[in-house]
């Protein structure tokens, strides 16, 4: 999978910096190059407009203070409020790099830009509730808003609300990307982010989601090495259509649905294969070129359905798990490799202790069941049994429509018959459906993301 912006904790930003501290990077000077990043980006998106910059005890009040002397020098009228004493030694020596006035937050006027520098990844608990009601009161003044690494009052690691924080402009990351600049609801209050480059060192764990290279078929591809996917159906036919038709359209090379319902509906190109009985399911399982099974959507949850789960377990063939098979298996069921798309209520109900922040429970699910998971949601994050994470975020709210986890299944086979890889086939999948559901604008249905498909892979080739 393409690697993008890496996503570092505030535990692992602080070890990042400090090696970079170790390896004889100056502290002031990192605090220098990160104020004069966001500088130049508030430069580029407001130009002239009167500022004011609040700036909190730490090292996130210490950016604020470079941010205002930087934008100064530019001709901007910047104004300084504080929220007590600058308490590091990069700060404090920033703070003395400011040779204007310093007001006090509980009582500055407002002005028509406001950068947010009070608290970044050293926040640790909500802001006093006079705090935050003053930064929503100065915020809703404004016409733009910069949060400087992260809005002050969301937890850097869990994207949650500590306090009341309100919505900005934009939010500067400074270094790397912080889960809550991709998890909900922090995510939420961010109408842009920007990742200012300040030298921390790639890690290779967490990343954002980035748009996948895709390979158009070659010469000698022919529909099964380019992948044959079966969708396994149960009680409720459409729900097995939709993540066919999805398939179909993923770039495999054959879908068959293996059907419980005994008709033929959806596109002629996809075989659908009478398996109403367990012994016919196993029969058309029965096939080595298979690339990847789909099992779950429609399902039903029955013993019947129960059956039709374990003969799909039996064969071994590359699976993706969803639906109604997350609600009936157990967590050592699943096989090694596979995949698993659940939304929260499945996530729970199969993983329910685990703690942390979205992409840590992903993290530890993947590891503790082996498989692939896709955490579904308007962020979704994916992850590996070897601690790959990809996050992706910002995917239009109008996906929260019936049949959409349908395609998004049938696109995760698809993408897996493809490319025989799971974690790439899950990141890819969740672009397309995302890149999709953006091209099919806004009020669509499940199947009007079908039709955006071969367009979004298009532009992926
Ligand atoms: N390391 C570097 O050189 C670089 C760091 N960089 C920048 O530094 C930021 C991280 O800096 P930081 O670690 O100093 O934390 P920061 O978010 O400023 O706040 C900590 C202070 O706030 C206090 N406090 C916490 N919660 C509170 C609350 N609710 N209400 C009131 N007080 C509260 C807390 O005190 P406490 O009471 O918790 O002991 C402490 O005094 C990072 O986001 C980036 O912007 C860049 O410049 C690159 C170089
Ligand atoms: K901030």
């Amino acid at each position: 999978m393409n690697a993008g912006t890496p996503i570092l904790t505030a535990a692992q930003m602080r070890s990042a910096e400090q090696a970079l501290f170790d390896a004889g990077v100056d502290d002031y000077g990192l605090m220098e190059q990160a104020g004069a990043a966001a500088a130049a980006i508030i430069w580029r998106a407001g130009g002239l407009r009167d500022t004011l910059v609040l700036c909190g005890p730490g090292n996130n009040g210490g950016d604020g203070f470079v941010i205002a002397r930087l934008l100064r020098t530019r001709g901007v009228a910047v104004r300084v409020a504080v929220l007590g004493e600058s308490g590091t030694s990069s700060s404090r020596r920033a703070r003395a790099g400011w040779d204007g006035p310093v007001e006090q937050l509980a009582t500055a006027a407002p002005a028509t830009q406001l950068v947010d520098a009070l608290f970044g990844t050293g926040l640790s608990r909500g802001l006093d509730p006079a705090v935050a009601a003053r930064l929503c009161d100065l915020s809703a003044s404004a016409s733009h808003s910069y949060a400087i690494d992260l809005p002050s009052g969301v937890d850097s690691d869990s994207g949650a609300l500590l306090s009341a924080v309100p919505h900005f402009s934009i939010c500067i990351a400074l270094g790397a990307l912080k889960p809550a600049h991709l998890l909900y609801p922090a995510a939420g209050h961010v109408r842009r982010l920007i990742c200012a480059d300040i030298g921390i060192p790639a890690s290779d764990l967490a990343h954002q989601l980035m748009p996948p290279r895709l390979a158009a078929p070659g010469p000698d591809d022919h529909k099964y090495r380019r992948g044959l996917v079966a969708v396994v159906g149960g009680t409720m036919a459409g729900a097995g259509i939709l993540a066919a038709q999805a398939a179909a359209r993923s770039g495999a090379g054959m879908v068959r649905r293996l059907a419980a319902d005994g008709l033929r509906h959806g596109a002629d190109a996809i075989v659908t294969q009478d398996a109403q009985t367990v012994d016919a399911l196993h029969d058309s399982l029965d096939d080595a070129r298979l690339a990847a099974v789909l099992v779950g959507p429609g399902l039903g949850r029955d013993a019947t359905a129960r059956a039709r789960l374990e003969a799909v377990l039996r064969h071994g063939h590359p699976l993706v798990l969803d639906a109604d098979a997350l609600t009936l298996i157990d967590v050592e069921q699943i096989p090694d490799g596979a995949i698993l798309t659940p939304h929260e209520g499945e996530f729970t109900r199969l993983f329910s202790d685990l703690p942390g922040s979205k992409i840590d429970r992903a993290r530890s699910a993947a590891e503790r069941s082996g498989a692939i998971v896709i955490y579904k949601g308007a962020d979704s994050v994916i992850a590996a049994p070897d601690g790959r994470v990809a996050v992706a975020s910002g995917s239009s709210h109008w996906l929260s429509t019936a049949g959409t986890g349908d395609v998004l299944a049938g696109l995760v086979a698809g993408r897996l018959a493809v490319t025989r890889d799971a974690f790439r086939a899950a990141g890819e999948a969740v672009w397309l459906h995302g890149d999709a559901a953006r091209r099919a604008g806004a009020a669509f249905i499940a199947d009007d993301l079908l039709a955006a498909l071969p367009a979004a892979i298009a532009a992926r080739l």
